[in-house]
């Protein structure tokens, strides 16, 4: 497998920029030096807690927001020095399946109109017949009669705007999408459907996901690889089973520990985090995570672990992660 996406060293730092008088708010470092790379056709799940950075590390995917710092290579592209020519181009291979497909669109706006967005932006659509026919084929591929084109949002069901939403998405033949959350307001027998839709659709088309989720029991079904990310930094990252077998961080074995369906099978108690999350806007100093881990010392307050791989293919950034997976790690002391 090839190298679609190599992100290096990719920073987001949110300012306050509101005219208003008075103190500003601190700068919320919301995605803080990531890097990782997604192959040609793989799913690269990004979990993590709420407000760890998950989306904004997908919008700076997409390069719909500025990163901060660091850089995206797409297909050995700099999507940060190309051109705009070259950078619209570019935005075809990457598009976003969000969490509610219709947030953002006018509701008067027909369902034809939705799917071929992308096509239309990009002078893709071709005639009036032509554009109906793709949008058809389009509908159908997610599970739809194509007589639904000429209806508005409001008439389907969470299940079905999430399949226009897919079909929006693939209209373009893209090479990879970020999808954000994409079943997480449905009904747990919807996601079931919509995640089988989304992985068969995956491996006919052969496009990669970035698939942002916080149900780790989603993530297992459709994910090949996991990045965990713990206040805007990975803090381990590798194979599905790798991760869910055995973790690196103490970070991910909590989060695993609290989502006993995601290891069916697996006998383990709950570990229970102590404290919430702190702000992105005061994160703690050496390890973000130490406030709430189990095993720091006080070189956890000193100094950043480097995410550093622990066994091939699969990276922890824990001063403490050796070659050995915490479970066991734990059972032999
Ligand atoms: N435009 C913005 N301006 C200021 N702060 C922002 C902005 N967008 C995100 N943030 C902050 O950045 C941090 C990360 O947010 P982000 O939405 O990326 O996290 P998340 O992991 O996707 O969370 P959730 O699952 O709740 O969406 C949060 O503290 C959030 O409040």
């Amino acid at each position: 497998m090839s190298v679609l996406i190599e992100v290096e060293g990719l920073g987001k730092t949110f300012h306050d920029t509101s005219a208003r008088l008075g103190p500003r708010r601190p700068p919320v470092r919301a995605v803080d030096g990531v890097s990782f790379q997604v192959m040609r056709g793989e799913v690269l799940a990004v979990v993590g807690e709420s407000g760890c950075g998950k989306s904004t590390l997908g919008r700076l995917l997409l390069h719909l927001i500025e990163p901060s710092e660091g850089r995206v290579v797409i297909d050995g592209q700099d999507m940060s020095t190309m051109g705009a020519a070259a950078r619209r181009q570019m935005r075809r291979q990457v598009q976003m399946v969000f969490q509610d497909p219709f947030g953002s669109l006018s509701p008067r706006r027909s369902i034809a109109d939705i799917v071929a967005e992308p096509l239309d932006a990009f002078g893709l659509s071709g005639s009036r017949r032509a554009r109906r026919e793709t949008v058809a084929d389009l509908l159908r591929m997610v599970g739809l009669p194509a007589a639904y084109m000429d209806r508005k949002p409001r008439q389907f069901s969470g299940g079905q705007r999430q399949r226009i939403g897919i079909a929006r998405a693939i209209s373009v033949d893209p090479s990879f999408i970020v999808a954000d959350e994409p079943v997480s307001a449905l009904d747990v027998s919807i996601q079931a459907q919509i995640i089988n839709l989304m992985q068969d659709l995956q491996r006919e088309k052969g496009f990669a996901y970035l698939f942002i989720a916080h149900d780790l029991a989603v993530v297992r079904h459709i994910a090949d690889r996991v990045a965990v990310m713990y206040l805007g930094r990975i803090v381990e990252i590798g194979g599905k089973d790798q991760v869910y077998g055995a973790p690196h961080h103490p970070y991910t074995e909590a989060l695993l520990s609290a989502a006993p369906e995601a290891r069916p099978g697996r006998r383990s108690g709950r570990i229970v985090l102590q404290g919430d999350v702190p702000s992105p806007s005061r994160v703690p100093s050496g390890c973000a995570f130490r406030t709430r881990c189990p095993l720091a010392t006080e070189l956890c307050a000193r100094e950043t672990p480097p995410l550093v791989e622990v066994e091939p293919g699969r990276l922890a950034a824990c001063h403490f992660a050796s070659a050995f997976p915490i479970t066991r790690r734990r059972n032999a002391a």
